[in-house]
């Protein structure tokens, strides 16, 4: 897998990642959802230069003008409900894109820590020689990307693979590393190094639905 982490370069994306974790200002959650989008836009920005191009010629007013423009074939799927957010962002510049919908969440049987990911709904074409950018703002121990992975399989075989996330934990990307195609591209904002006994990305930000969207009851 190819990791793209966007924080090792300095740039106005580490003020968004800021906002994201802060406590002082993440529960505004208008903020908190357009910090996700914003970072959407720059990670699909980082993303568009690993495209296909080909050449056409533009008629302007005054003449014509060659210009390299994408020729993918892009579907955008991502993981609800966090994943919303960051699919706003994406699909501001891939604005052709088709769009794939799935659910993801962690049910916990016993009541302990012990969960496992139900992936539920999915509303998606056909991905069979796409691109699939496959988005998600959390990455913890990537058993979301998986299992969204496998239950996308009947859908097709994309020709490329581009996993978006905002923060991720270095288990998180063992796992997708071991689990995904090798030419698959990951784009990530920030890599923390540990997760807590819940599965929580440290120091990450807390839970991203709940910031977007407000608290769910358990179940
Ligand atoms: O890498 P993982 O360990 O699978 O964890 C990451 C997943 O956890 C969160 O979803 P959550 O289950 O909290 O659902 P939500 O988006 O509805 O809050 C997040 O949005 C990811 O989908
Ligand atoms: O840290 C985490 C882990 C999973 N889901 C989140 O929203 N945050
Ligand atoms: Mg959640």
């Amino acid at each position: 897998m190819h990791v793209h982490h966007l924080l090792n370069n300095n740039s106005i994306a580490n003020k968004f990642i800021a906002q994201l974790r802060d406590t002082s200002i993440q529960n505004d959650r208008m903020r908190f959802r357009r910090n996700i989008e914003r970072l959407g836009e720059i990670l699909s920005y980082e993303l568009s230069k690993k495209l296909n191009y080909s050449s056409e010629e533009i008629t302007s007013p005054l003449g014509i003008s060659k210009v390299s423009v994408p020729k993918d074939e892009i579907v955008i799927c991502s993981i609800l409900r966090a994943g919303l957010p960051l699919h706003t962002g994406i699909l501001n510049y891939f604005d052709d894109a088709e769009n794939s919908f799935i659910s993801a969440y962690r049910h916990h049987p016993n009541d302990d820590k012990e969960f496992e990911i139900k992936v539920e709904y999915l509303a998606s074409p056909s991905i069979e020689g796409k691109t699939l950018v496959l988005a998600d703002p959390m990455l913890a121990t990537g058993r979301s990307f998986v299992n969204v992975m496998h239950a996308l399989k009947e859908m097709g075989t994309p020709k490329e693979i581009h996993l978006v996330a905002v923060i991720g934990a270095e288990e998180g990307l063992k796992l997708l590393d071991d689990e995904f195609p090798p030419h698959t591209h990951l784009w990530i904002a920030a890599i923390d190094k540990e997760l807590d006994s819940r599965g929580y990305i440290v120091p990450g930000l807390g839970d991203a639905g709940d910031l977007c969207f407000g608290n769910k009851k358990q179940h």
